[in-house]
């Protein structure tokens, strides 16, 4: 499998080289040259095959040998070493929890790929590799905590000052050893611009920089592994199976319609965002417009430029009819966020999150369209990372998992930064 940039089809590289520059010199994204199809029994039989097995067949004809069977097998077996429950919440309607990981984000299965990845491919690389990656609250601790101690590889990560929730922030400013935090006086998409400049700046060639944001292929592929597991826990449906994303920077749903496009049947996908609607926006009107990036209830989605939404666009060809044809883009305002939480916590007996709410809200809102499918909604981090906003609506207390009372007792370590000069020079340094 060969990789090319989204910006220049002639700038063609390995898998390696892909994932160890993060993005290609253009400042395009690594796409595959190709997209291979599974085979008709690999879905047949998918019941009776072990996650390690489902991860493997999905990720080979992507890694190809750069990695040998061995090692990679082992590096899908570490990577899903947690649960992936599919729990009914109402009739035809289920949620796929993805907050069984180390650190309760969806995250989890990308960076523990990539970190695993990293161990072997930049073990011949005689330089230090430094991982530069920007957050909106999930990714940098499941970076942080796929990354921690990993020889080799220092970690970076930006996020914007006041804007992630009290646990995530704990989780990647306090492990310390080759994990660095610096907090960004801006938005996430502030923070993503100073990353994508400095993969370009010549002064910062010697740093090796690479990105763990799902810009990288090594952490936006695995994401494809729990489609597939979605798929194997529904058995036999008898109706369209539809998804709904709660989306951000859109590398999930993305890798969704990789697994589609791989063979997977997913009839409909739905794009659930908050009140960073830029999407949403497209779809109607088929211009790309950002805005400034708005602060909500569901933080790790306010993301206003979406870095993924141009491989989708690849994947259907740049056809926005063909697009249209699976895609449904929605956004909801936090109001009616705590309402569903309420509405699922209280009806249902089932407790989510403010981003599995808005995936939750996206199969409601497509339902007044269509009425007959299975859909699916992605749970994408533990409601307990979002004390702030449950406790209080719901007047519980949540009780906080092991793993995170430790994280708790750390003491917060970061530097504050405002501009791209301030990064440079942390770097330089
Ligand atoms: N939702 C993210 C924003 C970055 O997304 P990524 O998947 O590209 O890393 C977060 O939680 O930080």
């Amino acid at each position: 499998m060969k990789y090319y940039s989204l910006n220049n089809r002639d700038i063609v590289v390995s898998f390696k080289e892909a994932a160890l520059q993060g993005l290609a010199p253009d400042k395009g994204l690594y796409f595959p040259t190709e997209i291979p199809q599974l085979p008709k029994a690999f879905f047949e039989n998918i019941g009776s095959l072990s996650k390690e097995e489902i991860g493997y067949q999905v990720i080979k004809p992507f890694v190809g040998n750069e990695i040998n069977e061995a090692d990679l097998r082992q590096i899908v077996k570490e990577t899903l070493d947690f649960d992936f429950p599919l729990v009914q919440i109402e009739k035809n309607k289920y949620a796929l929890e993805l907050f069984h990981g180390p650190t309760l984000a969806f995250k989890d299965v990308g960076a523990r790929f990539m970190a695993r990845c990293f161990q072997k491919l930049a073990r011949d690389n005689a330089k230090k590799v430094t991982v530069l990656v920007a957050t909106s609250g999930d990714t940098g601790g499941a970076v942080a905590h796929g990354f921690y101690g990993v020889e080799g590889v220092e970690v970076v990560i930006l996020y914007p000052k006041g804007k992630v929730s009290s646990i995530q922030e704990k989780q990647l400013t306090t492990l310390g050893k080759n994990i660095k935090a610096i907090e960004v006086n801006g938005s996430f998409d502030d923070c993503q611009a100073m990353v994508k400049r400095a993969f370009l700046d010549d002064d910062l060639k010697g740093a090796h920089l690479t990105s763990a944001n799902s810009i990288n292929v090594a952490r936006w592929l695995p994401q494809m592994f729990y489609y597939f597991l979605m798929y194997r826990e529904l058995g036999k449906i008898d109706k369209p199976l539809v998804v709904s994303v709660p989306s951000g920077n859109f590398g999930n749903i993305c890798a969704g319609m990789l697994a589609r496009a791989l063979g997977l049947p997913i009839a409909h996908f739905i794009a659930a965002t908050n009140a960073n609607d830029t999407v949403v926006r497209y779809m109607d009107t088929a211009i790309y417009q950002p805005t400034t990036t708005k602060v909500t209830l569901s933080n790790a989605m306010d993301v206003s430029d979406p870095s993924n939404f141009v491989r989708i666009l690849a994947l259907f060809g740049n056809e926005n009819k063909a697009l249209h044809a699976i895609l449904d883009a929605y956004s909801f305002t936090d109001q009616q966020t705590l309402e569903a939480i309420k509405d699922i916590y209280y009806a249902k007996d089932y407790l989510v999150d403010p981003h599995g709410a808005v995936g939750y809200l996206g199969l409601k809102q497509y339902e007044e369209k269509k009425t007959e499918f299975i859909g699916v909604f992605l749970e994408t981090a533990h409601p307990v990372k979002f004390p702030e906003c449950i406790e209080q609506l719901l007047n519980i207390d949540i009780e906080i998992p092991k793993r995170l009372q430790e994280i708790q007792k750390g003491v917060k370590k970061a530097i504050e930064i405002s501009d791209y000069k301030e990064l440079k020079r942390f770097l330089l340094d």
